[in-house]
């Protein structure tokens, strides 16, 4: 419902409000103001009155008139949450525990969010007569400072940058005394054109700058760093802006190297301005394409919301039907959702997209300028893109009338937010195709164990591509058993069977894919002589060697320190380093294969995410042999020459310490494996392990997803896991462990008291410690509860949370809940 009124009281969800707080608060409209449902307004709020930003989420009959304030402005900018993303807000508040706003937050794009700010001056009263005001020494001090400022601006830059806790609080005092005018200044974060970009450079992301003694940054370069930490990217103006910097500073960063300018070419030719080249037309499906096809189609046409799944081997070709089905939802005059899970590792897809439908696509991702983001969205809402592309955040695109959404690679993790709110874009994409009555498809060559078992019961309607769509047959896979090498003398990363391989495809001149899931150098270091262990001191964890930078790096927290070559402790020479990272198996295969040209991908090379898309136009134009990588290299690739796959050292994945370990596992074996062989010649794919017995590898060597299936949820089902039930995990963390021990156990009794009566079928386990201990200084505990996601369950949790923070025994810990969510 959504009206208009003279006269009226409304409900806000107001920005910044603490979860124990948060509420629809009721406002009286002031006389003659008119606003909508899901319209922005200012609110005073708090005992001070401070303004917020607030959004309109309903009118009132009857409510305490007398009490409530009123609003103290609409912002003219229109409805901004139609009643689909308002409903959205509210199942986001309800299931993922967040405030209201951070949920309306999370559906707009960032650079429509307002802020409110404060900026003083200096009262007319004050500068004529400063004698005539009643100030204490320390007032007096400050209001001499800043009558020195020689503008506004500066003023507040100093206020903000300049001043210490103790002046700044000085501020509220000399405003009383009208010694400061301030005023409400209200700014959206971006306007809506485009122009230079800037973000930060590898040397400064990979800690290089600081270790070759670059200087220490200032507060504002700071501040700027830390926006474009938050932002990957963004326009000059964008960050004078929000950094309330001048273009000065941005400047100086970047003749200090610490950011560099850039136009974003990638996303103006993706988006407005493309032209479709090709005709859906003159695709022609296979018979396996066809038949999910006309099969989609029915679920299509039914006219009633529909969820399916498509289990299609890799090379089959899926994005071809997606294609198809897509194009069958615009000619029934609706819109089409597409999730990917990592948009710099699809650049062929989105290319797809715009050769056939051009400017009708839109792509929303974190790489494009926050006003870049803005105008894909405003392109979105009126209609001029009615096909959207793009990661987990497109979710919630300001698509009408949706047809269809895909979600390819649907088990991806990346479909979990890991900050508040801390949904599934599966989820959401459900609850969307309720709203629009339209059909959901997951899409996967492996899918996740849940969405298999849906299909198996059939929840989802089920579709299978057997085959590849060029080839036909899947790759061979071997087994290498590392014990055997390793026994026979050979102590080097490389099995004599991969070796010979690679060999062969060096003279042959085919490509090869390694994998090896860890990147750096060595991952452990210890000192001989007295046993010290290199670990970082804010994790506690085993810091990894970089040889490019001769630095030993936390991969949890980044901590970085220069490797000296002798021991912190002892003083000793004799460091002894194990444990293998890319960048040595980039060093062992120039000692083994000096001929070969090789490019690694890791986070390490790839920082800007910009790198990824021109290593892989260079690597499919041959200009490389050998490509090895993490498992970033894993999937949706599809390059014609590779015909072999190695797998470097699996085991590790295998015992990543929790239930999900084994369908990690074994869908990243299939992946890898699927990224060989998918031109005209076979491929084949070598598996180094030290347990070549172990049963998922073996599933995985045979591409064997339904016995892996089977067997995995016999597992689950008799040790209690989802599918089989619902996790709600609880992470707490603190910089006293002590304190978030004892948190812990407090939150498990208020826990108890909370679902006391309620006779709910649950199980506690924990509190224990994560298996990485401590990230960023602060220590980690967990307590999974297995439940049933429902209402009821997540009521007792609501209460619990409320509980907890009134409770002095968590006030120095820092927790929430998630639901279903990954567990590392
Ligand atoms: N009907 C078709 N006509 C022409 N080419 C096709 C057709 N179907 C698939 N292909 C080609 O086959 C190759 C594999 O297709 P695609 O990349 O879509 O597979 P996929 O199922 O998504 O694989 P993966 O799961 O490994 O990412 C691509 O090069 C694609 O262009
Ligand atoms: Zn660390």
């Amino acid at each position: 419902m959504s009206g208009r009124y003279d006269k009226a009281i409304v409900s806000v969800v107001v920005d910044k409000a603490l979860y124990s707080f948060d509420n629809e608060f009721d406002y009286y409209l002031p006389q003659g103001a008119k606003v909508s449902i899901g319209q922005r307004v200012i609110v005073p709020f708090g005992k001070g009155g401070k303004k917020r930003v607030g959004l309109v989420t309903g009118f009132k009959q009857n409510a305490d008139y007398g009490r409530l304030k009123d609003i103290y402005c609409v912002i003219n900018d229109g409805v901004i949450l139609g009643d689909e993303a308002l409903r959205l807000m509210h199942w986001l508040k309800d299931n993922t525990f967040c405030t209201y706003f951070d949920a309306v937050k999370t559906i707009l794009p960032g650079g429509m969010a307002l802020n409110v700010s404060q900026r003083y001056a200096i009262s007319d009263e004050f500068r004529k007569a400063p004698d005539s005001f009643a100030l204490e020494p320390a007032e007096q001090a400050v209001s001499a400072m800043l009558l020195g400022c020689k503008s506004d601006r500066e003023l507040n830059d100093m206020i903000e940058y300049g001043f210490d806790e103790q002046q700044k609080k000085l501020i509220g005092r000399l405003s009383e005394k009208s010694v400061l005018v301030s005023l409400d200044i209200i700014k959206q974060r971006v306007g809506s054109e485009t122009e230079k970009n800037v973000r930060l450079t590898d040397s400064y992301l990979s800690g290089e700058y600081a270790d070759k003694g670059g200087k220490p940054l200032t507060a504002k370069q700071k501040k700027v760093a830390d926006f474009l930490t938050d932002a990957d990217s963004a326009s000059v103006k964008e960050v004078c802006y929000n950094c309330v910097v001048t273009s000065a500073v941005i400047n100086n960063m970047e003749k200090n190297g610490i950011v560099e300018c850039f136009d974003n070419e990638v996303s103006r030719s993706l988006t407005a301005g493309a032209k479709a080249v090709r005709s859906i037309d003159d695709i022609v499906l296979s018979d396996e394409q066809s038949a999910v096809y006309s099969g989609m189609s029915e679920l299509m046409d039914s006219g009633k919301p529909q969820c399916a799944l498509l289990k299609g081997v890799t090379g089959s070709g899926k994005t071809t039907v997606f294609l198809k089905l897509i194009d069958k939802a615009l000619k029934q005059g609706k819109t089409a959702l597409m999730l990917v899970p990592e948009i710099s590792l699809t650049p062929q897809m989105v290319r797809n997209f715009t050769d056939l439908f051009g400017s009708n696509v839109a792509v929303i991702h974190s790489n494009l300028s926050l006003g870049q983001r803005t105008d894909e969205y405003k392109r979105i809402e009126k209609g001029e893109a009615r096909i959207v592309i793009g990661t987990r955040s497109a979710v919630f695109a300001p698509l009408d009338n949706i047809g269809i959404i895909v979600i390819d690679e649907e088990g991806e993790h990346t479909y979990k937010s890991e900050k508040s709110p801390r949904y599934q874009a599966r989820s959401i994409a459900k609850q969307r195709c309720f709203y629009h009555n339209a059909t959901l498809l997951l899409a996967s060559a492996t899918p996740s164990l849940e969405s298999a078992y849906f299909a198996s019961i059939g929840r989802y309607k089920l579709f299978e591509m057997k085959k590849r769509y060029s080839q036909p047959v899947l790759p061979d896979v071997y087994l290498v058993d590392m014990k055997v090498e390793v026994e026979t003398g050979n102590r080097s990363n490389f099995s004599r069977a991969l070796a010979d391989e690679i060999k062969n495809n060096l003279q042959r001149g085919e490509q090869t894919i390694l994998l090896l899931n860890r990147r750096g150098y060595n991952t452990y270091m210890n000192c001989i002589k007295c046993g010290e262990v290199y670990k970082c001191p804010n994790c506690n964890i085993p810091l990894t060697y970089h040889k490019t930078n001769n630095c030993m790096i936390c991969h949890y927290c980044g901590y970085t320190e220069v490797f000296t070559g002798k021991c912190k402790s002892c003083g000793s020479k004799f460091i002894y380093s194990t444990g293998t990272g890319t960048q040595r198996i980039e060093d062992e295969i120039s000692t083994l294969f000096p001929s070969a040209r090789v490019l690694r991908m890791d986070a390490d090379t790839t920082m800007s995410k910009f790198s990824y898309e021109k290593n892989f136009d260079k690597f499919k134009n041959g200009e490389y042999d050998i490509m090895v990588g993490t498992q970033m290299i894993a999937k949706g690739l599809d390059f014609e020459n590779v015909t072999l796959v190695g797998v470097l050292l699996i085991d590790k994945s295998l015992y990543a310490g929790d239930y999900l370990g084994y369908e990690k596992t074994f869908s990243l074996i299939t992946q890898v494996v699927g990224r060989c062989g998918r031109g005209s010649k076979k491929g084949r794919a070598y598996l180094q392990t030290f347990s070549p017995e172990h049963y998922v590898l073996n599933l995985a060597a045979d591409q064997n997803y339904d016995e892996f299936f089977r067997q995995e949820c016999e597992i689950r089902k008799a040790l209690l896991f989802p599918p089989y039930c619902d996790i709600c995990e609880i992470g707490l963390s603190s910089v006293d462990e002590a304190v978030c021990k004892k948190g812990s156990d407090s939150f498990v009794k208020l826990f108890m008291k909370n679902l006391e009566g309620h006779g709910i079928p649950i199980r506690v386990l924990g509190p224990s410690a994560c298996s990485v201990a401590k990230v960023n200084g602060k220590y980690r505990y967990r307590i999974i509860i297995k439940c049933k996601n429902n209402k009821e369950f997540r009521s007792v949790m609501q209460a619990t949370l409320l509980d907890a923070y009134k409770s002095p025994a968590l006030d120095k810990v820092s927790f929430f809940a998630d639901m279903n969510g990954e567990i590392i």
